[in-house]
């Protein structure tokens, strides 16, 4: 049975990154994918935007939505400090049994609980099944018409704090309108646009940061 994409992405990793060194992991997945097939990793250009936001909030505790072969839960983890933790939601085994292989290559597979669910169902369980008190940051990067419903299940389920941080990304390409509006027709969310590119293309995209204020 050939492989699948995401087994190449994690092949090239094993035999081109260096073990327990993160930063070569990332350069190895954004070689691959600009030189010999994109995939929606969230790229160097986006995830210069995401480190910058991770090292400003410092989190204890950060939640993504999204992880597909672990490069933006790389990128996370690396800069967590010692004790935090990074939980990251995955619906899609395939591409779960992939983003555990690279989290272990990187050597981050202590920092990270990757969670194989629909968000809608894991989400409701972060309290009691995981310990969440509350969460400082939340990467979204999974179906963009979850974005809204998702930030919404967060709030009732008393996951946010004043000021807990939402990044999201892809917010023009493939695009999360009623996100947008939802969050910034919103008193209780302060947000700011970062312009970008879609990875490893020309295209325009940007992510959204959504401050919630209690
Ligand atoms: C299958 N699946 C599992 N998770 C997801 C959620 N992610 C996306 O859909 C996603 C899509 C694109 C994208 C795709 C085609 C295109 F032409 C332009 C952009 C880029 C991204 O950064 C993304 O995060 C999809
Ligand atoms: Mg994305």
């Amino acid at each position: 049975m050939n492989q699948s994409k995401e087994e190449r992405i994690l092949n090239f990793v094993l035999q081109n990154a260096v073990r327990g060194d993160p930063c070569s992991v990332l350069e190895a997945i954004d070689k691959y994918c600009s030189q010999k097939e994109w995939s929606m990793n969230v790229g160097s250009e986006k995830g210069l935007i995401l480190d910058k936001v991770v090292e400003e909030v410092s989190p204890s505790v950060a939640l993504e939505l999204g992880t597909y072969c672990g490069y933006s839960g790389v990128r996370i983890a690396r800069l967590l400090k010692a004790g935090a933790r990074l939980l990251t939601v995955e619906f899609n085994p395939a591409f779960a049994a992939v983003a555990k292989q690279v989290f272990e290559f990187a050597g981050v597979q202590d920092k990270v609980k990757l969670i194989e669910g629909p968000s809608d169902e894991i989400i409701p369980q972060l309290k009691k099944k995981y310990e969440v008190d509350t969460v400082d940051f939340v990467f979204l990067d999974h179906w963009k018409d979850r974005y809204k419903p998702d930030t919404i299940l967060l709030q009732e389920c008393n996951l946010l704090r004043k000021g807990s941080v939402l990044l999201a990304d892809n917010v023009i390409i493939p695009g999360a309108p009623e996100f947008l509006n939802y969050v910034r027709n919103n008193s209780h969310f302060q947000c700011t646009n970062y312009p970008a590119h879609l990875e490893y293309m020309k295209a325009s995209d940007a992510m959204e940061k959504a401050v919630f204020l209690g």
